[in-house]
């Protein structure tokens, strides 16, 4: 079984960004680079990680008129990403170009709802409905526009996958037993976000901000 733990690596720095890949690369299935990572080292950056052998999530969430994000699908596709993130909420025209433009051996996958996101938030930007049918509404919408899958919390993905079978799905938002959720609204446990049918894992703050990084992801690993 491949390991399905991907680590965010959340930083601008890339010494750090190679440091930490080093630390945790035989305990964690691929990296996620996000725009943090992306706006402050660029493609350089993202071959440099790359360099040290495992899989490479780019997290650009892109979102734009169909045409921007086609564009911009393919100036990444020579960094051969397996996984790359773009907004449901674009609309099935923007996800089925972005789809279309993109290299064959990459996943797209679509943001529904942000795992920061609860209903309040939600129905502070217009959506009435809970997180569960609008993450619903979305992944039918990825699907539709020939999507490989949805990024989603993991209160959401059992649901969805009876509907998807064989969709690809990211769950971030995940915490171990008893830990700080921070900046995000909808958590569960690695282990849940699995038995609930997540294909990837994504942790970020409890393995990089662990004292001791590697052991925090093998921890996390020794509990799938
Ligand atoms: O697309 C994502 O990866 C993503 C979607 C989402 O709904 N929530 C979410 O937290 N993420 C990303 O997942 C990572 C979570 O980081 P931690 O909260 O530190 O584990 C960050 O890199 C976020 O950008």
């Amino acid at each position: 079984m491949t390991n399905p733990l991907y680590v965010a690596i959340d930083t601008p720095y890339l010494e750090d960004a190679l440091e930490l890949t080093k630390r945790i690369k035989h305990h964690v299935g691929g990296v996620k680079l996000g725009l943090e990572f992306f706006c402050a080292n660029g493609h350089h950056g993202v071959h440099e990680v790359q360099k040290l052998g495992l899989p490479i999530f780019l997290d650009l969430k892109l979102h734009d008129i169909p045409n921007t994000v086609a564009k911009a699908m393919q100036a990444i596709n020579t960094l051969e990403p397996a996984i790359v993130t773009i907004h449901a909420a674009g609309g099935r025209a923007m996800m089925e170009d972005a789809k279309a433009a993109a290299g064959a051996h990459t996943k797209v996958v679509a943001v529904t709802v942000l795992t920061s996101l609860d209903d309040h938030d939600l129905s502070r930007v217009g959506v009435p409905d809970s997180p569960d049918a609008q993450v619903a509404r979305l992944a039918a919408l990825a699907q539709e526009a020939g999507l490989d899958g949805i990024v989603c919390s993991g209160h959401e993905v059992k649901a969805v996958k009876k509907l998807w079978k064989d969709g690809f799905f990211v769950v971030p938002g995940l915490r171990p037993e008893g830990g700080h959720s921070g900046d995000q609204k909808r958590t569960v446990t690695p282990r849940q976000a699995r038995d609930d049918g997540a294909s990837v894992l994504v942790v970020g703050r409890p393995i990089t901000k662990a004292e001791n990084p590697d052991e925090a992801a093998r921890a996390i690993v020794g509990t799938l």
